[in-house]
Protein backbone atom coordinates (compact mmCIF):
# COMPACT_ATOMS: atom_id res chain seq x y z
CA UNK A 1 0.00 0.00 0.00
CA UNK A 2 1.10 3.30 -0.85
CA UNK A 3 -0.31 6.40 1.82
CA UNK A 4 0.70 9.82 0.53
CA UNK A 5 -0.80 13.08 0.96
CA UNK A 6 -2.71 12.12 4.01
CA UNK A 7 -5.08 14.45 5.60
CA UNK A 8 -7.75 14.81 8.06
CA UNK A 9 -11.26 15.97 7.15
CA UNK A 10 -13.66 18.29 9.39
CA UNK A 11 -15.88 15.70 10.20
CA UNK A 12 -13.82 13.32 12.05
CA UNK A 13 -13.15 11.55 8.53
CA UNK A 14 -9.84 11.38 6.86
CA UNK A 15 -8.13 10.75 3.14
CA UNK A 16 -5.16 9.05 1.73
CA UNK A 17 -3.37 8.36 -1.74
CA UNK A 18 -3.00 5.23 -3.15
CA UNK A 19 -1.03 4.10 -6.44
CA UNK A 20 -1.75 1.72 -8.77
CA UNK A 21 1.03 -1.08 -9.08
CA UNK A 22 1.22 -1.75 -12.51
CA UNK A 23 -0.11 2.04 -13.91
CA UNK A 24 1.35 4.34 -11.33
CA UNK A 25 -2.10 5.88 -11.58
CA UNK A 26 -3.67 7.59 -8.41
CA UNK A 27 -6.30 7.48 -6.58
CA UNK A 28 -8.08 9.25 -3.42
CA UNK A 29 -9.70 7.32 -0.28
CA UNK A 30 -11.35 8.54 2.08
CA UNK A 31 -12.92 7.67 4.85
CA UNK A 32 -16.04 9.49 5.43
CA UNK A 33 -16.99 7.41 8.93
CA UNK A 34 -17.55 4.20 10.20
CA UNK A 35 -18.17 2.01 7.12
CA UNK A 36 -18.28 4.91 4.39
CA UNK A 37 -15.90 4.86 2.42
CA UNK A 38 -14.71 6.41 -1.73
CA UNK A 39 -12.50 5.89 -4.28
CA UNK A 40 -11.57 8.12 -6.18
CA UNK A 41 -9.50 8.44 -9.69
CA UNK A 42 -6.92 11.79 -9.51
CA UNK A 43 -6.77 13.52 -13.24
CA UNK A 44 -8.71 11.27 -14.60
CA UNK A 45 -12.00 11.25 -16.25
CA UNK A 46 -14.60 9.07 -14.82
CA UNK A 47 -17.90 8.00 -16.59
CA UNK A 48 -19.86 6.29 -13.58
CA UNK A 49 -20.69 6.83 -9.96
CA UNK A 50 -20.83 3.36 -8.49
CA UNK A 51 -22.46 2.50 -5.21
CA UNK A 52 -21.47 -0.91 -3.69
CA UNK A 53 -23.26 -1.40 -0.37
CA UNK A 54 -23.35 -4.67 2.05
CA UNK A 55 -24.69 -5.28 5.43
CA UNK A 56 -27.73 -3.21 5.41
CA UNK A 57 -28.46 -6.29 7.46
CA UNK A 58 -25.96 -7.23 9.79
CA UNK A 59 -25.78 -10.47 9.94
CA UNK A 60 -25.47 -10.96 5.88
CA UNK A 61 -21.87 -11.52 5.69
CA UNK A 62 -20.63 -12.77 2.18
CA UNK A 63 -21.64 -9.61 0.01
CA UNK A 64 -19.36 -7.82 3.30
CA UNK A 65 -16.63 -10.51 2.14
CA UNK A 66 -16.94 -9.49 -1.50
CA UNK A 67 -16.66 -6.01 -0.98
CA UNK A 68 -14.08 -5.88 1.98
CA UNK A 69 -11.45 -8.31 -1.09
CA UNK A 70 -12.24 -5.50 -3.67
CA UNK A 71 -11.53 -2.60 -0.94
CA UNK A 72 -8.33 -4.43 0.04
CA UNK A 73 -7.41 -5.13 -3.78
CA UNK A 74 -7.73 -1.04 -4.19
CA UNK A 75 -6.25 -0.02 -1.23
CA UNK A 76 -2.78 -2.29 -1.88
CA UNK A 77 -2.42 -0.99 -5.16
CA UNK A 78 -3.03 -4.51 -6.74
CA UNK A 79 -6.79 -3.12 -9.18
CA UNK A 80 -6.65 0.10 -11.33
CA UNK A 81 -9.67 2.32 -10.29
CA UNK A 82 -11.60 3.56 -13.10
CA UNK A 83 -14.62 4.57 -12.01
CA UNK A 84 -16.03 6.69 -8.39
CA UNK A 85 -16.93 4.13 -5.93
CA UNK A 86 -19.05 4.59 -2.75
CA UNK A 87 -18.50 1.55 -0.38
CA UNK A 88 -21.26 1.21 2.13
CA UNK A 89 -21.12 -1.29 5.14
CA UNK A 90 -24.85 -0.12 6.03
CA UNK A 91 -25.01 -1.04 10.07
CA UNK A 92 -21.43 -1.75 11.86
CA UNK A 93 -23.44 -1.83 15.22
CA UNK A 94 -25.50 -5.02 13.72
CA UNK A 95 -22.15 -6.21 12.49
CA UNK A 96 -20.36 -6.36 16.03
CA UNK A 97 -23.25 -8.20 17.44
CA UNK A 98 -23.92 -10.71 14.28
CA UNK A 99 -27.85 -9.69 14.00
CA UNK A 100 -29.98 -8.49 11.46
CA UNK A 101 -30.52 -5.27 13.33
CA UNK A 102 -29.71 -3.90 16.81
CA UNK A 103 -33.42 -2.16 17.10
CA UNK A 104 -35.19 -2.14 14.08
CA UNK A 105 -34.46 -3.29 10.62
CA UNK A 106 -32.86 -0.33 8.60
CA UNK A 107 -34.39 -1.81 5.52
CA UNK A 108 -37.43 -0.01 5.97
CA UNK A 109 -35.80 3.39 6.98
CA UNK A 110 -34.99 5.04 3.98
CA UNK A 111 -36.96 7.54 1.62
CA UNK A 112 -37.77 9.40 4.91
CA UNK A 113 -38.74 6.31 6.81
CA UNK A 114 -36.24 7.20 9.31
CA UNK A 115 -38.69 10.08 10.56
CA UNK A 116 -41.64 8.52 11.00
CA UNK A 117 -43.42 6.70 13.09
CA UNK A 118 -43.42 3.16 11.37
CA UNK A 119 -45.55 0.92 14.12
CA UNK A 120 -41.82 0.60 15.94
CA UNK A 121 -43.48 1.92 19.18
CA UNK A 122 -41.96 4.72 20.54
CA UNK A 123 -41.07 6.49 17.29
CA UNK A 124 -37.73 7.74 19.14
CA UNK A 125 -34.44 8.66 17.05
CA UNK A 126 -32.36 4.68 17.42
CA UNK A 127 -29.22 3.30 15.76
CA UNK A 128 -30.31 2.60 12.70
CA UNK A 129 -32.76 5.71 11.90
CA UNK A 130 -29.67 8.25 12.21
CA UNK A 131 -27.56 5.57 10.13
CA UNK A 132 -30.17 5.64 7.45
CA UNK A 133 -30.24 9.19 7.43
CA UNK A 134 -26.49 9.24 7.27
CA UNK A 135 -26.64 6.93 4.12
CA UNK A 136 -28.84 8.55 2.79
CA UNK A 137 -26.99 12.28 2.68
CA UNK A 138 -23.86 10.20 2.09
CA UNK A 139 -25.23 8.95 -1.56
CA UNK A 140 -26.95 12.53 -2.36
CA UNK A 141 -23.23 13.78 -1.68
CA UNK A 142 -21.99 10.90 -3.69
CA UNK A 143 -24.21 11.13 -6.59
CA UNK A 144 -24.40 15.13 -6.53
CA UNK A 145 -20.15 15.47 -6.44
CA UNK A 146 -20.27 13.08 -9.52
CA UNK A 147 -22.35 14.99 -11.59
CA UNK A 148 -20.14 18.28 -11.08
CA UNK A 149 -17.36 16.32 -13.01
CA UNK A 150 -16.34 16.27 -16.94
CA UNK A 151 -17.41 13.04 -18.02
CA UNK A 152 -16.43 11.91 -22.00
CA UNK A 153 -17.37 14.43 -24.98
CA UNK A 154 -20.87 12.48 -26.07
CA UNK A 155 -21.14 10.28 -23.17
CA UNK A 156 -23.96 10.56 -20.26
CA UNK A 157 -22.56 10.27 -16.77
CA UNK A 158 -23.89 6.56 -15.13
CA UNK A 159 -25.16 5.84 -11.53
CA UNK A 160 -25.54 2.70 -10.33
CA UNK A 161 -26.40 1.48 -6.97
CA UNK A 162 -26.20 -2.56 -6.02
CA UNK A 163 -27.49 -3.27 -2.57
CA UNK A 164 -26.02 -6.56 -1.72
CA UNK A 165 -27.74 -8.81 0.85
CA UNK A 166 -28.01 -12.31 1.73
CA UNK A 167 -31.65 -14.14 2.41
CA UNK A 168 -32.71 -15.67 6.04
CA UNK A 169 -33.87 -19.32 4.20
CA UNK A 170 -32.91 -21.22 1.46
CA UNK A 171 -34.28 -20.55 -1.94
CA UNK A 172 -34.87 -22.20 -5.12
CA UNK A 173 -32.16 -19.90 -6.69
CA UNK A 174 -29.91 -18.64 -4.43
CA UNK A 175 -29.14 -15.45 -6.03
CA UNK A 176 -31.73 -13.23 -6.84
CA UNK A 177 -32.49 -9.32 -7.39
CA UNK A 178 -34.99 -6.79 -6.38
CA UNK A 179 -35.60 -4.61 -8.94
CA UNK A 180 -37.41 -1.46 -7.22
CA UNK A 181 -40.44 0.34 -9.38
CA UNK A 182 -39.31 2.51 -11.85
CA UNK A 183 -42.96 4.27 -11.88
CA UNK A 184 -43.60 3.38 -15.45
CA UNK A 185 -40.04 3.97 -16.64
CA UNK A 186 -38.69 0.86 -19.03
CA UNK A 187 -36.84 -1.76 -17.20
CA UNK A 188 -33.22 -1.79 -18.34
CA UNK A 189 -32.36 -5.42 -20.33
CA UNK A 190 -28.71 -3.86 -20.16
CA UNK A 191 -28.74 -4.18 -16.23
CA UNK A 192 -30.04 -7.45 -16.34
CA UNK A 193 -27.23 -8.80 -18.55
CA UNK A 194 -25.24 -7.33 -16.07
CA UNK A 195 -26.80 -9.17 -13.30
CA UNK A 196 -26.85 -11.90 -15.17
CA UNK A 197 -22.76 -11.90 -15.78
CA UNK A 198 -23.05 -11.78 -11.93
CA UNK A 199 -24.56 -14.74 -11.98
CA UNK A 200 -27.91 -13.22 -10.78
CA UNK A 201 -30.87 -14.13 -13.36
CA UNK A 202 -33.67 -14.62 -11.28
CA UNK A 203 -35.26 -10.84 -11.20
CA UNK A 204 -37.91 -9.46 -8.66
CA UNK A 205 -39.83 -6.79 -10.81
CA UNK A 206 -41.55 -4.74 -7.70
CA UNK A 207 -44.33 -2.25 -8.62
CA UNK A 208 -44.81 -0.30 -5.88
CA UNK A 209 -42.53 2.27 -3.93
CA UNK A 210 -40.60 0.77 -0.78
CA UNK A 211 -38.77 2.23 1.48
CA UNK A 212 -35.62 -0.47 0.89
CA UNK A 213 -31.73 1.13 -0.22
CA UNK A 214 -32.18 0.36 -3.80
CA UNK A 215 -35.60 2.33 -4.11
CA UNK A 216 -34.21 5.12 -2.35
CA UNK A 217 -31.07 5.42 -4.92
CA UNK A 218 -33.28 4.64 -8.17
CA UNK A 219 -36.73 7.06 -7.13
CA UNK A 220 -33.81 10.08 -6.15
CA UNK A 221 -31.39 9.96 -8.09
CA UNK A 222 -32.60 7.38 -11.30
CA UNK A 223 -29.58 5.25 -10.08
CA UNK A 224 -29.59 1.58 -11.91
CA UNK A 225 -30.37 0.03 -8.04
CA UNK A 226 -31.06 -3.45 -6.86
CA UNK A 227 -31.07 -5.24 -4.11
CA UNK A 228 -29.11 -8.44 -4.60
CA UNK A 229 -29.83 -11.96 -3.07
CA UNK A 230 -26.83 -13.89 -2.52
CA UNK A 231 -27.20 -17.02 -0.66
CA UNK A 232 -28.04 -17.58 2.56
CA UNK A 233 -27.60 -15.95 5.78
CA UNK A 234 -24.38 -17.45 7.23
CA UNK A 235 -22.22 -16.42 10.19
CA UNK A 236 -18.71 -15.37 9.07
CA UNK A 237 -16.07 -18.08 8.21
CA UNK A 238 -18.98 -20.39 7.16
CA UNK A 239 -19.56 -19.11 3.84
CA UNK A 240 -18.77 -20.98 0.65
CA UNK A 241 -17.22 -17.90 -1.12
CA UNK A 242 -16.66 -19.83 -4.70
CA UNK A 243 -20.26 -19.40 -5.03
CA UNK A 244 -19.87 -15.50 -5.26
CA UNK A 245 -17.16 -15.74 -7.77
CA UNK A 246 -18.87 -14.26 -10.58
CA UNK A 247 -20.50 -11.35 -8.63
CA UNK A 248 -16.79 -10.75 -7.07
CA UNK A 249 -15.12 -10.20 -10.90
CA UNK A 250 -17.75 -8.66 -12.30
CA UNK A 251 -18.30 -5.60 -9.77
CA UNK A 252 -14.34 -5.75 -9.80
CA UNK A 253 -14.08 -5.47 -13.57
CA UNK A 254 -16.72 -2.71 -12.88
CA UNK A 255 -14.65 -0.53 -10.57
CA UNK A 256 -11.62 -1.47 -12.64
CA UNK A 257 -12.94 -0.46 -16.16
CA UNK A 258 -12.81 -3.97 -17.49
CA UNK A 259 -14.82 -5.23 -20.41
CA UNK A 260 -17.90 -6.92 -18.84
CA UNK A 261 -18.20 -9.35 -21.70
CA UNK A 262 -22.23 -9.28 -21.26
CA UNK A 263 -23.91 -11.81 -23.14
CA UNK A 264 -26.71 -10.93 -25.19
CA UNK A 265 -30.01 -10.12 -23.89
CA UNK A 266 -32.07 -13.27 -24.71
CA UNK A 267 -35.29 -14.15 -22.48
CA UNK A 268 -34.72 -17.92 -21.63
CA UNK A 269 -31.54 -16.45 -19.84
CA UNK A 270 -33.62 -14.78 -17.25
CA UNK A 271 -36.32 -16.18 -14.52
CA UNK A 272 -38.61 -13.15 -14.02
CA UNK A 273 -41.17 -12.30 -11.67
CA UNK A 274 -43.56 -9.46 -10.57
CA UNK A 275 -44.47 -8.80 -7.30
CA UNK A 276 -48.25 -10.18 -6.89
CA UNK A 277 -48.69 -9.90 -3.07
CA UNK A 278 -47.04 -7.48 -0.19
CA UNK A 279 -48.20 -9.36 3.09
CA UNK A 280 -47.55 -7.21 5.82
CA UNK A 281 -48.05 -8.52 9.35
CA UNK A 282 -51.52 -6.69 10.90
CA UNK A 283 -51.72 -8.61 14.31
CA UNK A 284 -49.80 -10.00 17.59
CA UNK A 285 -50.98 -13.17 16.72
CA UNK A 286 -49.40 -13.79 13.55
CA UNK A 287 -48.37 -17.53 12.07
CA UNK A 288 -46.92 -18.78 8.74
CA UNK A 289 -48.55 -22.08 7.40
CA UNK A 290 -45.04 -23.47 6.50
CA UNK A 291 -42.13 -24.02 8.38
CA UNK A 292 -38.43 -22.70 8.19
CA UNK A 293 -36.74 -25.11 5.80
CA UNK A 294 -39.50 -24.06 3.19
CA UNK A 295 -37.64 -22.18 0.35
CA UNK A 296 -38.37 -19.21 -1.32
CA UNK A 297 -39.89 -19.57 -5.01
CA UNK A 298 -41.76 -22.62 -2.98
CA UNK A 299 -45.50 -21.82 -5.32
CA UNK A 300 -48.22 -23.53 -4.49
CA UNK A 301 -52.29 -23.53 -5.94
CA UNK A 302 -54.41 -20.65 -5.58
CA UNK A 303 -56.45 -20.02 -2.55
CA UNK A 304 -53.71 -21.90 -0.08
CA UNK A 305 -53.68 -20.16 2.91
CA UNK A 306 -50.24 -19.09 3.45
CA UNK A 307 -50.51 -17.34 6.73
CA UNK A 308 -52.81 -16.70 9.83
CA UNK A 309 -52.99 -12.78 11.10
CA UNK A 310 -55.15 -12.52 13.93
CA UNK A 311 -58.50 -14.06 12.68
CA UNK A 312 -57.60 -13.43 8.68
CA UNK A 313 -56.57 -16.12 6.51
CA UNK A 314 -54.03 -14.93 3.85
CA UNK A 315 -54.12 -16.82 0.59
CA UNK A 316 -52.59 -17.26 -2.45
CA UNK A 317 -54.84 -15.15 -5.38
CA UNK A 318 -53.83 -17.40 -8.11
CA UNK A 319 -52.46 -20.81 -9.07
CA UNK A 320 -48.46 -21.03 -8.86
CA UNK A 321 -48.10 -17.68 -6.74
CA UNK A 322 -44.48 -18.40 -5.34
CA UNK A 323 -43.43 -16.91 -1.16
CA UNK A 324 -40.46 -14.55 -1.17
CA UNK A 325 -38.64 -13.94 2.34
CA UNK A 326 -41.23 -14.81 4.42
CA UNK A 327 -40.59 -13.85 8.18
CA UNK A 328 -43.41 -14.09 10.96
CA UNK A 329 -41.15 -12.49 13.45
CA UNK A 330 -41.50 -8.93 11.76
CA UNK A 331 -42.75 -5.71 13.70
CA UNK A 332 -46.61 -5.49 12.97
CA UNK A 333 -46.95 -3.31 10.10
CA UNK A 334 -44.29 -4.55 8.44
CA UNK A 335 -43.84 -7.33 5.48
CA UNK A 336 -43.91 -10.48 6.60
CA UNK A 337 -43.80 -11.85 2.88
CA UNK A 338 -43.96 -11.34 -0.40
CA UNK A 339 -46.05 -13.24 -3.15
CA UNK A 340 -44.68 -13.24 -6.85
CA UNK A 341 -45.60 -14.85 -10.08
CA UNK A 342 -43.73 -15.44 -13.43
CA UNK A 343 -43.57 -12.83 -15.96
CA UNK A 344 -41.77 -11.41 -18.97
CA UNK A 345 -40.57 -7.96 -19.83
CA UNK A 346 -42.90 -5.72 -21.46
O1 LIG B 1 -34.65 -13.40 3.56
C1 LIG B 1 -35.28 -12.49 4.06
O2 LIG B 1 -36.36 -12.68 4.66
C2 LIG B 1 -34.81 -11.05 3.93
C3 LIG B 1 -33.58 -10.82 3.08
C4 LIG B 1 -33.46 -9.32 2.88
O3 LIG B 1 -32.90 -8.65 3.69
N1 LIG B 1 -34.12 -8.83 1.82
C5 LIG B 1 -34.33 -7.42 1.63
C6 LIG B 1 -35.09 -7.19 0.35
C7 LIG B 1 -35.29 -5.72 0.05
C8 LIG B 1 -36.16 -5.45 -1.17
O4 LIG B 1 -37.31 -5.90 -1.19
O5 LIG B 1 -35.67 -4.79 -2.10
C9 LIG B 1 -35.13 -6.88 2.82
O6 LIG B 1 -36.02 -7.59 3.30
O7 LIG B 1 -34.84 -5.77 3.24
ZN1 LIG C 1 -30.83 -8.19 3.94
Amino acid sequence: MTRANEWSLPGGGFSFEVIHQATKSASKVTVLETGLITFEPINRVTQHDIVLSSAVHGNETAPIEICSDIIGQLIRGELMLAERVLFIFGNPASMNIAERFVEENMNRLFSGGHSQDQGQGTGLINKERHRALLLENTVRDFFEAGSELNTEAGTERQRSHYDLHTAIRGSKCDKFAVYPFLHGAPRKKSQLQFLNACGVSTILLSHAPTTTFSYFSSNEFGADAFTVELGKVRPFGENDMSQFVQVRETLTKLVSGQALGLTPYIDEDFNLYEISQVINRQHEAFSLTFTDDVENFTDFPKGHVLAIDGDIEVKTQQDGEAIIFPNANVAIGQRALLTVTPTTLA
